[in-house]
Formats: structure tokens, C-alpha cells, sequence
């Protein structure tokens, strides 16, 4: 069904649903994860996949990643030996600091509060809102104060990004680029293209702000979420911990910086990451799609306009595509070609067609770095008296399906020259 969806009629399933929190947070639809199919979207995807998020963007990014993943082992070293420690919070700033710093070329003073302003503008945003699934019920937004709460968020995150664009612009006019260190940031980017003006649809200052929202509500959770399940996982399976410790650390003895290059070596580390793909993607449902004409599907009518979400965890875990299908096994793709690249339909972390997600390659370098550091630097153990049939892997319900409880772990600093 995904497959025939996704790619026998992925022209006819490639728009989204207009749902009342993207209207209003993305001003009226004009980003790209929300906006229905047409030229605009066609226009903003090209920009977004050659020009924001191109490989050569995602490596010029990269001294942004490696110095935030300094931070985050100077605060796990800094840390008193014996604490427990909440890995969870802080894997999660790890993340915002790289989205922040990428798009707005530093960590603003309004940084805290946009970020958490934009964490509950993306809980609206997973389409279960009664009144989005039935039109015929809109009414409910006002009733049910869903609207009110909708524009206040966005009232506040407007004006935040608002400033910030409006510092770059004067910031560029004196002829200095605002990435931090010296290049351009996605906001300068994005301003060039508004200046060049040779654009199908001129871009405003609404849009920037729409894209830069897509940026956070997309790449902020989903990318800390990998990262947690990955160090859950791997505490709660000892012996994968230390395989994946003993690839990192035999890839990296002896060098004093750990080069992006160098992560390419770490297969086993790879192979982990996509079995918390298929176990928990970051995003379970994909996101909303709607159909553009009508479709037959299995036998079924599909009427224009309907609402269509892929159960993207429900696939990761049918018996019927996976051996063994509930256990935590990353040895699987050892020998297997399935792929997250949207050509294997078993397996759509990242969904599939033409809106495939633009991120994979940021995403991922901004989850295998750090990744590699924390198994390189330190050992890890759960706190007395906890035991690893203890965790509690329950997911919270929200758009990432992050798990419910914090990860608490205790770490020791490996000392190379004891090895
Ligand atoms: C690393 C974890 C990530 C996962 C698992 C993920 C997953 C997804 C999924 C499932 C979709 C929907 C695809 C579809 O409908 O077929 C999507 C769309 C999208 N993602 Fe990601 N994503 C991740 C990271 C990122 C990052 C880091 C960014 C950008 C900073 C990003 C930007 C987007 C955008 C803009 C869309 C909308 C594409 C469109 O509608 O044309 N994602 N992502």
C-alpha cells in the first residue's frame, strides 16, 4: 500500500493537507513540509535541497557540529564522576544549538524561549486535530481555544525571527555575512536569493521565516530523538555498546580531532542508527499527505482531497517484513541492501517520492558526531540500583514519539593510554 502511494501515484499523493496550525505558524502554508503541491512548493524545494540543504552546506556546517560536540563532552567530562547525569536534556540542547547556530549564525538571547515556543507549535502540527480531520467541524478551532493558543505561539516566534532577519539585513548591507565563522548562515542564504530577484515567486520575509521554522520543527526533535534511542538501545544491549565502542576507538586511536571524513569508517555504528530508524522514527506517521485527484488503491476509491498517513513504525515492526521484528538486531542490515533512501518500502524513516525528506544528509551528520564522541570518550553505566531491564522504553505520545522518561547515566572518561 505505502509502495503504491508513494511511488505507483506519488504525483497524485504529493501534497499536504492544510491543517489550521500550518496555515497560521507557516504563514498560510508557504514553507515547504506544509505546503501543498504546486509550482511555489516546487520553486522552495529546489531552493531548500540545492541551496540550504546541499552537501556542500552540510559540510560547511561542519564546524558548527564539531565544536558543539566539544561542548558536549566538555559538559559530560566536566561533570562529577558518580553523578547521574540526564543524558536526554542535554542531547536535546546539543541539537538545538546546531539548528540554531546553522540558521541564525549564532546563539541568540531569545534563543530558550523560541525553541520551546517552537517545540509546542510542532506538537500541533501532527494533523489530529478533530477539526482538521473533519472541515466540517472548523468551528471547533475557535471553540476549543485551539485557534487563540496557535496565534499566540506564532505572535511570538514571529517577532523573534522577525528581529533576527531584520539584524542580517542590516548586518549585510555594511557587507558582513552573519555565519559565525565567516560564512553565511540559511538566513543570509536565503537573503541573497530574495535579493537576486530573478525568482518564479519572490521571496519575502514571511517565507524566510516559514523555512526557518521548517528547520527547527523538523530537524530539532527528530534528530535528538535518534540519538537518545540510540544510547537507550545500546545501554540496554551491553554487548552492542561495546562493539560500537570498540569500532569507534580503534577508528580514532591516536588522533587528536575526530574528522567527519573519518565517521564513514564507523559501519557498525551505521548499522545501529538504522535500527533505531526502524524501531523509532523520529517521525512514526511520516507526515500528512492528500491526495490531489482520485485513486484506486487495492480495490479502494480514493476521493480527491482525502488525508492520507503512513504508519511508518507499524511497517518497521510487521513480522511479516522483519525476522524477529520487536528485537533490537542491527546486525540485520549487515548483509541486507535495504536502504532509508525511499526505495524500500519496509523501511521509510524518511518517507518516500517527492517529498522525501531534504534533511537525511544534515540530519544524519548532526546524529553520527556526537554519537561517536560519547562512545569514544566515555564509558557508560546506569545509575545503583537501576538495572537495564528497568528502562522504561514507553514513547510519549507528539510528533517525535521521543521516549517518555529522561535517559539518566553515569559516565567514567576513557583513558586511551590505559588501553
Ligand atoms: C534526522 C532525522 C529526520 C527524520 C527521521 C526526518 C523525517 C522526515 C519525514 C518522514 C518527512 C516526510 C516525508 C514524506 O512525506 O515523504 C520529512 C520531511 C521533511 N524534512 Fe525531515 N527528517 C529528519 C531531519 C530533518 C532535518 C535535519 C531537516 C532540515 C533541517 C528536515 C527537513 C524536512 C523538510 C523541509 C521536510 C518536508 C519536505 C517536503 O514536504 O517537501 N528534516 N522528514
Amino acid at each position: 500500500m505505502a509502495k503504491q502511494v508513494l511511488k505507483t501515484h506519488d504525483l497524485a499523493f504529493a501534497s499536504r493537507p492544510r491543517l489550521l496550525a500550518s496555515e497560521i505558524v507557516f504563514y498560510n502554508c508557504t514553507d515547504i513540509a506544509f505546503c501543498p503541491y504546486g509550482d511555489y512548493w516546487r520553486q522552495m524545494r529546489k531552493i531548500c535541497v540545492l541551496k540550504v540543504l546541499s552537501g556542500k552546506n552540510v559540510r560547511s556546517f561542519s564546524s558548527i557540529r564539531q565544536d558543539e560536540t566539544l561542548r558536549l563532552v566538555e559538559f559530560f567530562r566536566s561533570s562529577y564522576t558518580g553523578e547521574s547525569i540526564n543524558v536526554t536534556k542535554r542531547i536535546s540542547l546539543f541539537t538545538s544549538f546546531i539548528i540554531c547556530r546553522s540558521a541564525f549564525g549564532t546563539i541568540f538571547k531569545e534563543q530558550d524561549e523560541f525553541i520551546r515556543v517552537m517545540k509546542s507549535v510542532t506538537s500541533l502540527l501532527e494533523g489530529f486535530n478533530v477539526a482538521d480531520i473533519f472541515p466540517s467541524l472548523k468551528f471547533l478551532h475557535v471553540l476549543s481555544g485551539m485557534k487563540g493558543k496557535i496565534m499566540y505561539l506564532h505572535h511570538k516566534v514571529d517577532t523573534i525571527v522577525e528581529n533576527v532577519i531584520n539584524e542580517h539585513k542590516k548586518n549585510l548591507v555594511i557587507g558582513k555575512t552573519n555565519g559565525e565563522l565567516g560564512g553565511e548562515d540559511l538566513i543570509d542564504v536565503l537573503l541573497r536569493l530574495m535579493e537576486d530577484g530573478d525568482l518564479q515567486f519572490p521571496i519575502t520575509n514571511d517565507n524566510i521565516k516559514a523555512i526557518v521554522y521548517d528547520m527547527f520543527s523538523a530537524g530539532i526533535e527528530t534528530t535528538s530523538t535518534i540519538i537518545d534511542w540510540a544510547m537507550v538501545e545500546m545501554i540496554k544491549n551491553s554487548s552492542i555498546l561495546f562493539k560500537a565502542q570498540a569500532e569507534v576507538r580503534e577508528a580514532f586511536r591516536g588522533k587528536e580531532t575526530f574528522d567527519e571524513n573519518n565517521i564513514e569508517e564507523l559501519k557498525y555504528l551505521k548499522l545501529i542508527v538504522k535500527e533505531i530508524l526502524r524501531l523509532h522514527p523520529p517521525l512514526p506517521l511520516m507526515l500528512p499527505r492528500e491526495c490531489r485527484e482520485v485513486v484506486d488503491i487495492d480495490g479502494y476509491t480514493i476521493p480527491s482531497k482525502t488525508k492520507l498517513i503512513v504508519n511508518v513504525w507499524a511497517i518497521g515492526r510487521d513480522p511479516k517484513n522483519w525476522d524477529d521484528a520487536e528485537s533490537f538486531k542491527s546486525e540485520r542490515f549487515e548483509q541486507s541492501s535495504v536502504d532509508f533512501a525511499g526505495n524500500n518500502f519496509e523501511f521509510l524513516p524518511f518517507g518516500s517520492g517527492r517529498r522525501i525528506c531534504p534533511g537525511i544528509s544534515f540530519g544524519l551528520a548532526n546524529v553520527y558526531l556526537p554519537l561517536a564522541n560519547l562512545l569514544y570518550h566515555f564509558d557508560w553505566k546506569l545509575p545503583p540500583g537501576i538495572k537495564s531491564s528497568d528502562l522504561d522504553m514507553t514513547e510519549s505520545d507528539g510528533a517525535s514519539c521521543p521516549r517518555k522518561s529522561n535517559l539518566h547515566l553515569i559516565k567514567t572518561p576513557y583513558q586511551p593510554s590505559q588501553a
